[in-house]
């Protein structure tokens, strides 16, 4: 597809497996990702960026198996300027039934001085390694990395390079998150109007949110030309994170009339994937934050609520079932049976195996047990529970009882199973948390540091369930970890034994390859 077959049809290349997981501590499992990927392509997502399978065996295997069970959407995978990472990647997404390499290099001043290339051998390597590329494929994306911080002229020539040597896509990065709507609209207008070839590619965009721009330069970028839009679900990605889906996607829907252009996107599958995505990478989604954010479609005030009741358009611009928010009226407690369960858990997203809901039912009518009523977070909490605190995990809680209260030291008594033989240990702390992690760190003696800990109420009142997130580094490599209980310091060691088996499976995988130039 070019800009001349398709003119209002708008690619939309979701990248939260690779620039999405950049995010430090936003580190997903293997089959965490096989399980989103999944969902992007039922929810319509065109392509796929999957990973960067030179960085290590982990992504590339990650990236051949979701190459290996895609259907409908390109998978595409990222690859440096340089011979071998373009092998590795082919070798990685050639299972896909459609298959993209995407290739990149820092085009701007700061970027050349980095690689240590004047402009005429920056020029060259372009060539070479786009040609090999497409030497070994015909679906070839190759993007001038730092793009709006690069002279003009020098863009132009760089573009053009690539679409001489056979890239099929060119994507226009702001790496920092930079540019403006009426720059971003002017770069890709200017590229298309002055580089030869041009109207023989699909050109994209690819925002970052550094300035909180990311949204409204991309749809600038489109309305200059632009037809596909790199994005991330719930804008994850580093730093500020990148362009969000929900965001770009929605407004190409609700403003239409201003905005003439469609995506092949099924709107009511994003309040799942935004979910699925907060739980698995641990970045929840702030309140406020548009489409997906919790309070998107609450209304408080008085006269909003008086407006709302009278018609809803009054303060909605959007219907919360086009982004599959559903109603809530089945009431979840002590009472209800696996029917319910199964329907309830449906209307969240969550699609169980009669295997799921047993196993989710045992888990649900023990926390109704604990708890007055069950709300939809609760059950959301469940579910990211069940995920991440799985069976065939290295360590696994099986007892813990802490002393805590005005005096101290505070102290716990804690058993975990590590690779199925149970070890108990006493320990004391500073607070019930810290002595249950000191016990944590006597049963499993390691290096990794803890740099975030975080408690959110899942709902209100004091049998309120927690969610406790931690984030923890070993030898630069960043993992979090999450779980949710009534009691906070059994939600705390959840996580914290969730984070240590993320970081088990991370130090089994081997060093990542080099790259050779070309
Ligand atoms: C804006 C973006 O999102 S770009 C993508 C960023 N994502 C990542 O970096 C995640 C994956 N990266 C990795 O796992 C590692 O960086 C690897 C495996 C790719 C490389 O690891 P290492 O070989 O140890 O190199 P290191 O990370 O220290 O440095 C990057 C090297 O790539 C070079 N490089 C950076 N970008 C490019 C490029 N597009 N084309 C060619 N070379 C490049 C750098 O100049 C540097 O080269 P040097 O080692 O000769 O100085
Ligand atoms: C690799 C490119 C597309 C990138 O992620 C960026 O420049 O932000």
């Amino acid at each position: 597809m070019n800009t001349k077959t398709e003119q209002d049809r708008v690619l939309i290349f979701d990248t939260t497996l690779r620039d999405g997981e950049q995010s430090p501590g936003a580190t997903m499992t293997h089959e965490e990702k096989l399980e989103l990927a999944a969902l992007l392509e039922e929810m319509g997502v065109d392509i796929i960026e999957a990973g960067f399978p030179i960085a290590s065996v982990g992504d590339f295997e990650a990236v051949s198996a979701i190459a290996r069970q895609s259907d409908r959407s390109v998978i595409c995978g990222l690859s440096r300027a340089a011979f071998t990472d373009i092998d590795r990647c082919w070798e990685a997404v050639k299972h896909a039934r459609r298959a993209r390499i995407h290739t990149f290099i820092g085009v701007s001043p700061t970027h050349r001085d980095i690689t240590n290339l004047t402009m005429d051998a920056m020029v060259e390597r372009i060539h070479a390694t786009v040609t090999h590329a497409r030497n070994l494929h015909d679906d070839i994306q190759w993007s001038p990395m730092d793009a709006t911080r690069t002279e003009r002229d020098f863009l132009c020539r760089v573009v053009e390079t690539a679409i001489k040597a056979g890239a099929t896509t060119i994507n226009i990065p702001d790496t920092v998150g930079y540019t403006a709507p009426r720059e971003s609209a002017d770069l890709i207008r200017m590229l298309i109007e002055r580089v030869p070839g041009a109207d023989e590619v699909v050109f994209s965009t690819h925002c970052h949110n550094d300035l909180g721009m990311a949204t409204a330069n991309s749809l600038a970028a489109v309305e200059a030309g632009a037809r596909q839009i790199e994005c991330t679900i719930n804008g994850l990605g580093e730093r500020a994170g990148n362009t969000a889906l929900e965001e770009v996607v929605m407004a190409l829907r609700v403003r239409n009339d201003i905005m003439p252009y469609r995506t092949g996107i099924d709107t009511t599958r994003i309040m799942n994937l935004s979910r699925r995505v907060a739980a698995i990478s641990g970045f929840a989604v702030q309140y406020n934050k548009a489409v997906v954010g919790k309070n998107a479609f609450l209304h408080e005030s008085g006269i909003h609520q008086d407006g709302v009741l009278k018609n809803v358009e009054t303060f909605e611009i959007m219907k919360p079932e086009d982004i599959g928010l559903v109603a809530n009226n089945i009431a979840m407690g002590k009472h209800s049976g696996r029917a319910a369960l199964r329907t309830k858990m449906r209307e969240l997203g969550f699609e169980l195996s009669d295997n799921q809901l047993n196993d989710v039912f045992v888990r649900f009518k023990a926390l109704a047990d604990r708890k007055k009523e069950i709300y939809d977070e609760d059950l959301i909490a469940l579910m990211a529970d069940t995920a991440t605190n799985a069976e065939h995990d290295t360590i696994q809680v099986k007892r813990l009882r802490v002393v805590c209260g005005t005096e101290g030291p505070q102290e716990a008594e804690l058993t975990l199973a590590i690779d199925g033989a149970d070890h108990a240990v006493d320990a004391t702390g500073d607070g019930p948390v810290d002595a249950a992690f000191n016990a944590v760190k006597m049963l499993f003696p390691h290096r990794a540091r803890l740099q975030l800990y975080q408690v959110h109420a899942v709902t209100e009142g004091t049998d309120a369930q927690a969610t406790v997130s931690v984030r923890m580094e070993e030898d630069g490599k960043i993992v979090t970890g999450q779980s949710s209980d009534t009691d906070t310091v059994v939600a705390s060691v959840k996580a914290y034994v969730n984070a240590l088996n993320k970081l088990i499976v991370r130090r089994q995988k081997t060093k990542p390859e080099t790259a050779d130039t070309p």
